[in-house]
């Protein structure tokens, strides 16, 4: 180590002696050669040797080098000299210390998806034309370790999630429906008691960090009184922030940050939500309002309630809804034989049937014990609850199947020629806590290709939910984490307080 130091040390020496000799003619050449994986050249092969005895060192060697010292050394390494610079700002590096910032928690794939797609900010165009630029990670790595983090909230209408950027995820779950009142329609008291609570639960002062919030899929058209609606939601969303002295707020619609989440910027989200399902059409993070937002009538609850009415048929006893929303989400052990070895596995106690004739021909019996309430054995209600997604007349709900209503979506987004893609919306992307039942993605992928024409089926995907009922808040996460946030995506108090000076001139 000492001999290595040593070494280090006289190459800097001499290095900064002739600081002012140019290297940049070399530049070219030796990105050529970085892009070689396996290169193991040294520096005084590619020209940008000065005559120290570290320039004999080969250039992998240099890189696994600076990967011990890390980030900060690096950085301060590459101001000796131009060859050094170049070789500090080899993507390869930063990567590497990208994938090692653990205490961001994000997949690797999420990071490159936002720094590719997201960098812009909202709207997404510019992004999207601009993706032929190669990223600079370190830069990318510069800017997101300035970040000081930010707080987090999807106020879904029946369960707000919140937490830190910072963290793995959500911190915490309120009730938002039962303790705040229909948030769709808010008034500005209950809004400034729902995000006080939230701070106080954070235990954070809300003047200290940006905020990335999701805004209610609601007022899905496209009429003036709708869009009227919606402005006046994230207004008072604003000026409710603004006034508790948020520093920068960014607040974005529950699907498109889901979208995000599943590292798409176009596609259909379908989000099973706590009383309605919507089918919401959105292109390159905008949704598309104008080709029409499909709603139905059945969510999370509705399952509960059909749930229930089996388990009352078939006069079982229970002590609430939540032990019947406990078999309705609970996993179970079993015993599996596979290639003749018996191995414990667990799946999902209510699932949703691929083919739902032929799986009532078969034996599903399973059981469970909920805590203080005792053993419950279910067969086909296993798979009945989840079927009223696609039969919904089953569960006495009057609204179309699912999967008509994602068909018919398709529909519209290929009638209405938005763009010359026609593939935008073959990518269905699902989100909720409902969109968890096992066999829903695979269901609705089936229905969706028998349901429609051929030329239109064809490239269909649906793409299961990774992050559950907490999709939005970790599309929040991934904006929050990003290098070009607050600035790309937020609005600061003085923006919004011009603004509303400029549409209030303007409304004159
Ligand atoms: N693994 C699971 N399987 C089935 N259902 C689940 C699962 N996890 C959660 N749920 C259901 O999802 C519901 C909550 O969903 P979610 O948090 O997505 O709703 P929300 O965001 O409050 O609603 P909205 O999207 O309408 O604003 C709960 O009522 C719960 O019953």
């Amino acid at each position: 180590m000492a001999k290595l130091l040593k070494k280090v040390f006289e190459s800097v020496k001499i290095r900064c002696n002739n600081n002012n000799n140019s290297c940049s003619s070399n530049l070219n050449e030796t990105n050529r050669w970085f892009m070689k994986s396996d290169s193991c050249l040294e520096l005084e092969e590619l020209g940008l040797g000065l005559g120290g005895e570290f320039d004999r060192i080969p250039v992998d060697l240099f890189i696994q080098i600076l990967k011990l010292l890390g980030p900060k050394e690096s950085a301060r390494i590459s101001i000796v000299c131009k060859s050094w610079r170049i070789i500090v700002s080899d993507n390869r590096l930063w990567i590497y210390f990208l994938q090692n910032q653990n205490q961001l928690q994000q997949p690797w794939d999420s990071i490159v998806f936002a720094e590719k797609h997201l960098r812009s900010g909202y709207p997404l165009f510019q992004s999207i034309y601009n993706q032929s630029i190669q990223l600079s990670f370190m830069h990318i790595y510069g800017q997101r370790a300035q970040l000081n983090g930010s707080v987090i909230i999807d106020g879904g209408s029946g369960y707000c999630k919140f937490g830190w950027s910072k963290y793995a995820s959500p911190s915490g779950r309120s009730a938002t429906f039962l303790e705040f009142g229909n948030i769709e329609s808010p008034m500005y008291s209950r809004l400034r008691h729902f995000f006080a609570t939230i701070y106080n639960r954070m235990q954070v002062k809300p003047s200290k960090y940006p905020i990335v919030l999701s805004v209610p899929i609601c007022h899905y058209d496209d009429t003036e009184s709708a869009k009227a609606a919606r402005r006046q939601l994230k207004e008072t969303i604003y000026s409710v922030l603004f006034d508790m002295n948020v520093p920068a707020v960014c607040a974005l619609n529950q699907a498109t940050l889901a979208l995000f989440a599943a590292r798409r910027v176009s596609g259909i989200v379908v989000n099973i939500g706590f009383h309605v399902t919507s089918i919401v059409p959105i292109l390159r993070g905008k949704v598309m309002r104008e080709v029409g937002v499909e709603v139905l009538g059945q969510g999370a609850v509705k399952l509960t309630g059909y749930l229930r009415e089996l388990m009352q048929q078939k006069n079982m006893n229970f002590g609430s809804l939540y032990t019947v929303r406990t078999l309705k989400e609970v996993f179970i052990l079993f015993v599996s034989v596979v290639k003749s070895v018996f191995c414990l596995c667990l799946e999902n106690l209510c699932y949703v049937a691929t083919d739902y004739e032929a799986e009532l021909q078969k034996d599903t019996q399973a059981s469970f014990t909920v805590p203080g309430e005792g053993l419950f054995t279910l067969s086909k209600e296993r798979f009945q609850t989840g079927e009223i997604l696609f039969q919904p007349r089953m569960g006495g709900v009057l609204t179309m199947g699912l999967h008509r209503a994602v068909g018919l979506c398709m529909h519209h987004c290929q009638a209405s020629e938005v763009t010359c893609d026609d593939g935008w919306f073959k990518t269905v992307v699902l989100a909720g806590g409902t969109a968890c039942l096992p066999g829903l993605p695979e269901r609705l992928e089936k229905e969706l290709r028998a349901y429609l024409p051929t030329s239109m089926s064809e490239g269909i995907r649906v793409i299961p939910p990774q992050y559950g009922a907490e999709s939005a808040w970790f599309g929040g996460k991934m904006i929050s984490n990003m290098s070009t946030f607050p600035d790309a995506w937020c609005m600061t108090k003085n923006q919004f307080r011009q603004k509303s000076r400029r549409s209030f001139i303007s409304s004159w």
